[in-house]
């Protein structure tokens, strides 16, 4: 791996699906040390580019890399990078212990790192209770210790904000914040813009299966209609000037006054 190659990266990743969605041309780095949000409305293409990171899907065009290498070639995958992307995944009979025990053996990791996992997200106290009475908080939690459980280098996290209290997001800001200061790229999907704002370091917002732009945060904050904006008002901008014409969907065609960007906004 060459420091360039360091990190979770797309380039110009292309994948159609046989209805017509998918990404187009998308192209982002999530770097080591740091926390980076993929934002985007609701079918812009997010969980698309995250399993074809996590080797979940195949693709037509481009590269999506760990460290370098596609997720499918990597050595140790659950040591590279940590992930659970599928929120209903988890079977309600099951207790927590049970299923990461069961993701431990798959992973070759040692029975006792278990308990210290669901220690490290709080659910120490009901590890042994069945996943169908947890509240979708504590199912995010249990979805984190799942990514967790490998001690990964990276932490790839599909929607990980949703269903937490506030207690709850603190405490997940908190954790992606010591990953990255710890040398890992976080990785974290939301649709909750102002948690993001509070969470994430760098930005990459799709829309249409393209990226609208991509830049550190304060970067594209102050870019922003007014300067200094917050990230939603930017993103509101950004989606609107960048809304396909009737007629028009996944066609990789830049638009006039479209701001695609490239690290800024233009
Ligand atoms: N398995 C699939 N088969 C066909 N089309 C799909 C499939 N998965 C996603 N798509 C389409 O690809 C596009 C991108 O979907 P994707 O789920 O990646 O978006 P998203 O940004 O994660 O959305 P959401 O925020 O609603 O989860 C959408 O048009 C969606 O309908």
């Amino acid at each position: 791996m060459s420091r360039s190659d360091g990190g979770i990266r797309c380039h110009g990743l292309t994948k159609t699906y046989a209805g017509g969605g998918g990404v187009r041309g998308v192209s982002f780095t999530a770097a080591p040390g740091r926390v980076t949000g993929l934002l985007g409305p609701n079918g812009s293409g997010k969980t698309t580019c995250l399993k074809v990171v996590l080797g979940l899907a195949g693709h037509d065009e481009g590269t999506a890399t760990i460290d370098g290498t596609p997720y499918s070639q990597l050595t140790s995958p659950t040591r590279a990078v940590g992930a659970c992307l599928d929120v209903a995944g988890f079977p309600p009979q099951h207790t927590a212990t049970t299923v990461l025990r069961s993701l431990a053996v798959r992973s070759r990791v040692p029975a006792e790192r278990v308990e210290e996992v669901l220690g490290e997200v709080e659910l120490a106290d009901v590890g042994r209770r069945r996943i169908g009475q947890f509240s979708l908080g504590m199912v995010q939690r249990l979805r984190v210790a799942a990514a967790l459980l490998a001690r990964p280098h990276h932490l790839v996290l599909d929607e990980p904000l949703n269903g937490l209290d506030p207690m709850g997001i603190q405490w997940l800001r908190g954790l992606v914040r010591r990953h990255a200061e710890a040398g890992g790229s976080v990785l974290l999907s939301t649709h909750l813009l102002t948690e993001a704002q509070l969470t994430v370091d760098d930005v990459v917002i799709l829309h249409g299966g393209q990226v609208l732009a991509q830049a550190p945060l304060p970067t594209l904050v102050e870019s922003g209609p007014m300067g200094a904006a917050s990230l939603e008002s930017v993103f509101f901008a950004l989606v609107e000037r960048g809304a396909a014409p009737p007629g028009r969907g996944v066609d990789g065609a830049p638009r006039p006054g479209t701001p695609m960007t490239n690290g800024g906004v233009r």
